[in-house]
């Protein structure tokens, strides 16, 4: 196949990504992608600046996919970037929390991911913008998930590891808060609460399950309100987070909706794609549909649950 031929693939490597070495990565990437007749740039991220000299090798390389290579944040950052170019986003799952990789049903195997870039199914997908400022690609959330990775990052111990040893820390006593939540014109909804999931997507990175109702590009997302339960149902919980059954539980609160206010007392740390943004009282969030184009694998399933099939 002639060069001219091939498609451009500009991936944007952030090193510290996840808890493995990334040495010999940009070979391994070149290697794969010439056995799939694809061409790899690279771009690797600093944490400085990094969305301004993106956007200049987005210009200098004209390509024809972009891939995330990272978590969430790498994710996130580039989404912004190509939201209405018409340039595909791609993902190679290197990250600590590879929620959106997993929504995807893009696995961490690089050889595979990358078979899936060659294949280039895509879809256009909704996003959220939160406070007319922050995009949310795959998942954010109010309480205890936004605190326990508020700790993660002060800890610095990257990984599964770093992340359960903060979960189990907070499982044991949750604090609740107030939670007021308007949309439409409805009256004001009031809730307890422990944890707001702000969503378009399905699961959290471990691969549970909080959303069995919402769909990635029907212009609205889903608010997830779970409220405060006794410490014996965390075991019946867990059952339904991980069999999709968690809407039928009545201790969760699913509203689907395309523009809400939320407000909570006292304020409660917020994160958005895994990046803690700190405390906040109001929150204010819309739906962007088909924002982006990205390319998801339609073949392989995950274990329990069919995310190609909800994709469809
Ligand atoms: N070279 C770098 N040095 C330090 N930080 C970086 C670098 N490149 C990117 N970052 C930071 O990495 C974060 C995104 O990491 P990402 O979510 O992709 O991976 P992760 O392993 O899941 O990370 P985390 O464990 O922090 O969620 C952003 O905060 C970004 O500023």
């Amino acid at each position: 196949m002639a060069d001219s031929e091939k498609r451009k693939v500009l991936f944007i490597v952030n090193p510290i990504s996840g808890s493995n070495q990334k040495y010999r990565l940009t070979d391994e990437i070149t290697r794969i992608c010439e056995k799939h007749h694809l061409i790899a740039e690279f771009f690797k991220t600093t944490g400085e600046n990094d969305k301004q000299k993106i956007s200049k090798a987005i210009e200098k390389h004209a390509p024809d996919v972009v891939t995330a290579v990272g978590g969430d944040g790498t994710v996130n950052m580039v989404a912004g970037l190509l939201k209405n170019t018409g340039i595909k986003l791609a993902i190679l799952p290197t990250g600590s929390a590879n929620g959106m990789a997993y929504e995807l049903n893009i696995p961490t195997n690089m050889d595979s991911a990358i078979g899936i870039i060659a294949r280039n199914v895509s879809k256009r997908i909704d996003l959220l913008m939160i406070n007319n400022q922050h995009l949310a690609v795959h998942l954010s959330d109010l309480g205890m998930n936004a605190r326990i990775i508020k700790r993660f990052d002060r800890e610095k111990i990257r990984g599964i590891y770093g992340y359960s040893r903060q979960f189990f820390k907070e499982l044991k006593s949750p604090s609740k808060f107030k939670c007021i939540v308007q949309y439409k014109d409805r009256h004001p909804r009031k809730y307890k609460a422990v944890m707001v999931v702000m969503l378009n997507t399905h699961y959290f990175g471990t691969g549970a399950m909080v959303n069995p109702v919402g769909k990635i590009d029907d212009g609205k997302f889903e608010i997830v309100v779970i409220k405060p339960y006794p410490w014996y149902y965390i075991f019946r919980m867990f059952l339904a987070f991980f069999s999709g059954r968690i809407h039928r539980l009545r201790h969760i609160r699913i509203i689907s909706c395309s523009y809400a206010k939320i407000t909570v007392t006292p304020p409660q740390d917020l994160q958005i794609d895994g990046e803690p943004t700190g405390e906040i009282r109001n929150i204010e969030i819309e739906n962007i549909p088909k924002a982006v184009d990205v390319i998801y694998n339609d073949r392989q399933e995950h274990l329990l649950f069919k995310p190609s099939r909800i994709l469809k």
